[in-house]
């Protein structure tokens, strides 16, 4: 009891110490100390349980905190499983639709295939019919293109041959009409001499009488002669008196002989009387009108034209009335001499009577123009010389002529009405003021006139910088450009822009085109040079035109290679255009002129080709690169049989010859495309661009490439 009381004690001080308190009175009551034993035993028990049990419960904090946020990781785990799974599942149902979408379509394609099948099996029985069929067609086929090369090479044949024949005839054509000129010149030469002989004839039996004549004189002479021996010899023999007769009658005979003498004097004073004017020494109207008929048939026979120019004095009355006949006649003998001063020996400078003067010019050119020109420039002189001061013993006179011009191509071919044609125009002269010429045709008349004034603004436009170049472009089959034209345009200040078919012939005439010419092969260089500073530009191969007369200057190779030199262009890009016909006019020094320049690099091309002779025995000496076929056969090409011809003919020899070959003046698709059918695969015309001036066309040169590229 005691132990338990203590222990009820001891319990009651640990609970009190445990409460923190002192033990209370009263608290040592025993029975209501053991139970307090009993309480605080229990309650350690319980506190210690209940430490244990915070302790677990602290543990168990921890692990549930542990487990919840395992939880959560795997709440998140799950969350992301069911998202995993709900694409799988998405995915899967994606496949299964899939699937069976591929399971119809292969359902499809099985059946195409088995379609397909069925039609290919149709199509080998087919295909094998088809083979039967075409070992056929190809055997038919390897005939055909065996006819057909043998047909084409039988074209071949033909079109060489038709161009062969072309030529040959050409060439037959040229030699007959040389024979049939050569023959004609024959039968009027033949006529002339059977003239010349008939005439010859006539004088020669004409001789033959005087001579018999002079023969039965001197036979009568001789007989008298022998008479008077005897009879002088029988005289000297009979007496001395005698011999003085013989001595008069020697005397008598020197007498008749110097009686001969002077007849024949006479005789030519009288054909001077005859033929030639007395005051002037020059011929008269019968010597002139002679002349005149021998001039026309030498102009019928070569084709040149001659000119009658009747000139007057202008108030030839007025000197004779106030000075008299003596100064008239000086005036005239002055005048007959200046005339002789202005002409050549071989024409004839006549006077007609009072103070009317002919001059008769005869070699002048073929063409009327020209020969009008040469006419006008004698006559100019003429005129000039006339005006210059006289003196007439110690008279200073001055004095001026009017001149009246008749040509004689289509006037009939009668001398007298050519000289009425020359008279009337010299009034025409006269009435227009004196101191003038005028030719009997008005039509002439104003040709000369215009040509005149157009050779005074001619020779102006260079100082005044009125012409330009324009430029045409030349292509190939595929449009590619590769070369240019240079073409001049004169713009003159009032007629405007004049072509070259106006100018180029006038300038050549007056010399005028040296000059131009040079102008336009500098100006040429000077482009060449731009473009060859320019990418798009500098494959451009130039073209200028060079006339005859600039081309057969001694110095020309030297001109352009020094101009090539200076502008520093390449020489190639140059490339010369030649006319056949200027190439002919020398053949030997062209050659010549073409090998030193190719050597340099500078290339030819034939301009105008076809219209002249196109011999190939030429041709094939020159060094010329390229053919261009003239514009008046391309024209017609498509419609005209002859045009067609010819211009095979020429790509055929371009050919043969190895040469480029060029078509100007294409202006439609057809005229192209025969030509390409030909093998004529270079062209120029308006069908690709007429020529422009060079800012246009360095813009279209732009505006090309631009569309090129894009
Ligand atoms: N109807 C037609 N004509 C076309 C066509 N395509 C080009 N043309 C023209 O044909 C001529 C070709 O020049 P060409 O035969 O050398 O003939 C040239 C040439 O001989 C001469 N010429 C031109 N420029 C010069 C030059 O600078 N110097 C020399 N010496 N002669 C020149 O004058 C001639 C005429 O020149 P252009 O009047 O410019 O006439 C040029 C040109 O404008 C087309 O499709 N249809």
């Amino acid at each position: 009891m005691h132990r338990v009381a203590t222990e009820a004690k001891k319990k009651i001080y640990a609970t009190a110490s445990v409460l923190g308190q002192q033990p209370k009175k009263g608290w040592l009551n025993m029975k209501r100390l053991s139970e307090l034993a009993e309480l605080g035993v229990a309650n350690k028990e319980l506190a210690f349980q209940n430490e244990e049990k915070g302790k677990r419960a602290a543990e168990l904090a921890i692990a549930n905190n542990e487990l919840a946020f395992q939880n959560g990781e795997k709440g998140k785990r799950a969350a992301e499983l069911v998202i995993a799974n709900k694409e799988l599942a998405f995915q899967n149902e994606e496949k299964e639709k899939r699937a069976a979408e591929l399971d119809i379509a292969n359902k499809e394609l099985a059946f195409q295939n088995q379609e397909k099948e069925k039609r290919v099996a149709e199509l080998v029985t087919a295909n094998k019919g088809l083979a039967v069929h075409n070992e056929e067609k190809e055997k038919r086929a390897a005939e055909l293109a065996i006819a057909n090369k043998e047909l084409a090479f039988q074209n071949e044949e033909k079109e060489k041959r038709a161009a062969e024949l072309v030529i040959a005839n050409k060439e037959l054509a040229f030699q007959n009409e040389e024979k049939e000129k050569r023959a004609a010149e024959l039968v009027i030469a033949n006529k002339e001499l059977a003239f010349q002989n008939q005439e010859k004839e006539k004088r020669a039996a004409e001789l033959a009488i005087a001579n018999k004549e002079l023969a039965f004189q001197n036979e009568e002479k001789e007989k008298r002669a022998a008479e008077l021996v005897i009879a002088n010899q029988e005289l000297a023999f009979q007496n001395g008196e005698k011999e003085k007769r013989v001595a008069e009658l020697v005397i008598a005979n020197q007498e008749l002989a110097f009686q001969n003498e002077e007849k024949g004097i006479l005789a030519t004073e009288l054909n001077n009387l005859a033929f030639y004017d007395t005051l002037t020494g020059l011929p008269n109207r019968r010597l002139l009108l002679d002349r005149l008929h021998h001039a026309f048939a030498s102009s019928e026979r070569s084709g040149q034209d001659g000119v009658l120019m009747f000139i007057d004095l202008d108030k030839f009355k007025d000197l004779n009335d106030t000075l008299g006949h003596n100064f008239g006649d000086l005036l005239l003998q002055q005048t007959a001499q200046r005339l002789k001063a202005c002409t050549r020996d071989s024409d004839t400078v006549a006077r007609l009577g009072g103070d009317e003067f002919v001059v008769m010019l005869a070699d002048l050119s073929k063409q009327p123009i020209e020969a009008g020109l040469q006419a006008k420039a004698v006559g100019d002189k003429i005129l000039a010389m006339l005006n210059q001061p006289y003196l007439l013993a110690t008279h200073e006179y001055h004095s001026t002529a009017s001149i009246g011009a008749a040509l004689f191509k289509n006037h009939g071919r009668s001398a007298e009405e050519l000289l009425k044609r020359a008279d009337i125009a010299m009034y025409q002269a006269k009435k227009a003021g004196r101191d003038t010429l005028r030719f009997f045709n008005p039509r002439m008349q104003e040709v000369i006139n215009a040509r005149i004034s157009l050779e005074g603004d001619l020779r102006k436009a260079l100082e005044g910088l009125q012409f330009r170049l324009y430029y045409q472009i030349q292509v190939d089959s595929s449009h590619h450009r590769f070369g240019v034209e240079a073409l001049i345009r004169w713009i003159h200040p009032d007629r405007g822009l004049v072509n070259p078919a106006q100018f180029i012939p006038l300038a050549e005439e007056s010399g005028l085109i040296l000059p131009i010419g040079h102008w336009v092969l500098e100006t040429a260089c000077i482009q060449l040079k731009l473009w060859q500073e320019d990418v798009l530009m500098r494959d451009l191969v130039l073209a200028v035109n060079i006339s005859a007369v600039q081309f057969h200057q001694v110095d020309f190779v030297a001109q352009v290679q020094s101009l090539v030199q200076h502008h520093a262009i390449n020489p190639a890009r140059l490339k010369l255009e030649i006319t056949e016909s200027s190439l002919l006019k020398n053949i030997e020094n062209a050659i010549t002129t073409m090998t030193a320049l190719k050597d340099i690099g500078v290339g030819f091309s034939l301009d105008d080709f076809g219209t002249g002779y196109s011999s190939l025995q030429y041709l094939k000496r020159l060094p010329i690169s390229q053919l261009k076929i003239d514009q008046s056969f391309v024209r017609d090409i498509v419609t005209d049989s002859s045009d067609k011809a010819i211009v095979c003919a020429i790509i055929a020899m371009a050919h043969s010859l190895n040469l480029d070959v060029i078509a100007e003046g294409v202006e439609t698709e057809e005229q192209r495309q025969f030509l390409l059918d030909k093998g004529c695969s270079h062209y120029q015309g308006h069908l690709f661009s007429k020529p422009l001036p060079i800012t246009e066309f360095d813009a279209l040169l732009s505006q090309v490439e631009r569309l090129k590229n894009e």
